[in-house]
């Protein structure tokens, strides 16, 4: 579904390279946590494949094209929900599609809907988002994403703002949604306990600059629970990954 294939980038103020000849593969369907220590390059990965940034050399590829000449083909969630205050919850959800264009106005306002629907939020599209919890924004901002119709979501530390019991409840809803739409997820974060519960494997940011990233398979089945993440095998994976992120900062 996504690949990279020996991608370079560096930053024009920049002397050194951020990502050297990296390449790796997510396959469609796939839940995959990028982690790796603050500044290592984790946000400029994303920016790649979202093409606000390009390639000083090698290509990154969805579905075996380059992305050069495609459109549409992935859905970007930032860390802050980036709602507009001005438009209601419901006309920030018709964003992507009146960008895309060649969609009606009835047909639109369907989508919202029901995608307002799916996500909770079914009599709060009228309402400007800042009548909304921290919690519903980012399901607001969720359901804005997935409507861009692209089958490859891109979540940039989405609920690193929230507080730890939203957190909590956001993580398993977060995965009823992804086993709903079926969807590719590549979601960064800090938080190791967010990695193992939510991804089906890990990709380690081990070095700097980025030349390779490792892959941790997480063994567990989804859905997930909790209790899950108590298994012995899951606490020492955690210990793991926390010892790498460690060796990497210090
Ligand atoms: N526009 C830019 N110009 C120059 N350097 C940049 C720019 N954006 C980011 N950087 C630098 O590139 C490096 C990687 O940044 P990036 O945001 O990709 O890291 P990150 O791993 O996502 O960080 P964090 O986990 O803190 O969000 C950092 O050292 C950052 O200072």
């Amino acid at each position: 579904m996504l690949t990279f294939d020996n991608v370079r980038f560096q930053y024009d103020s920049e002397d050194f390279s951020i990502i050297d000849h990296l390449s790796f593969t997510v396959d469609a369907g796939e839940f995959v946590c990028v982690i790796g220590p603050s500044g290592c390059g984790k946000s400029t990965i994303f920016r790649l494949v979202n093409k606000l940034l390009t390639p000083a050399e090698g290509t990154v590829l969805v579905n075996g094209t380059s992305i050069e000449k495609q459109k549409n083909y992935c859905g970007y969630m930032p860390q802050q929900d980036l709602l507009f205050p001005w438009r209601t919850v419901k006309e920030n959800l018709m964003l992507p599609m009146e960008i895309q264009g060649g969609i009606s106005k009835v047909e639109m306002e369907q989508r919202a809907d029901q995608a307002l629907e799916s996500v909770g939020l079914k009599d709060w599209g009228k309402k400007s988002p800042k009548e909304l919890s921290g919690g519903m924004r980012q399901r607001a901002a969720f359901a804005r994403t997935v409507l861009t119709g692209s089958d490859l979501l891109l979540l940039d530390e989405p609920f690193s703002a929230l507080d730890y019991l939203t957190r909590l409840s956001m993580r398993e809803w977060l995965l009823e949604q992804w086993e709903r739409e079926k969807k590719t997820v590549l979601f960064i974060t800090h938080d190791v306990e967010e990695a193992v519960f939510l991804s089906s494997r890990i990709l380690v940011v081990e070095n700097m600059p980025i030349t390779h990233l490792k892959s941790i398979e997480v063994p567990a089945e989804y859905p997930r629970t909790r209790e899950e993440l108590m298994r012995p095998e899951i606490v020492k994976l955690k210990e793991d990954l926390i010892d790498m992120l460690r060796r990497e900062t210090v």
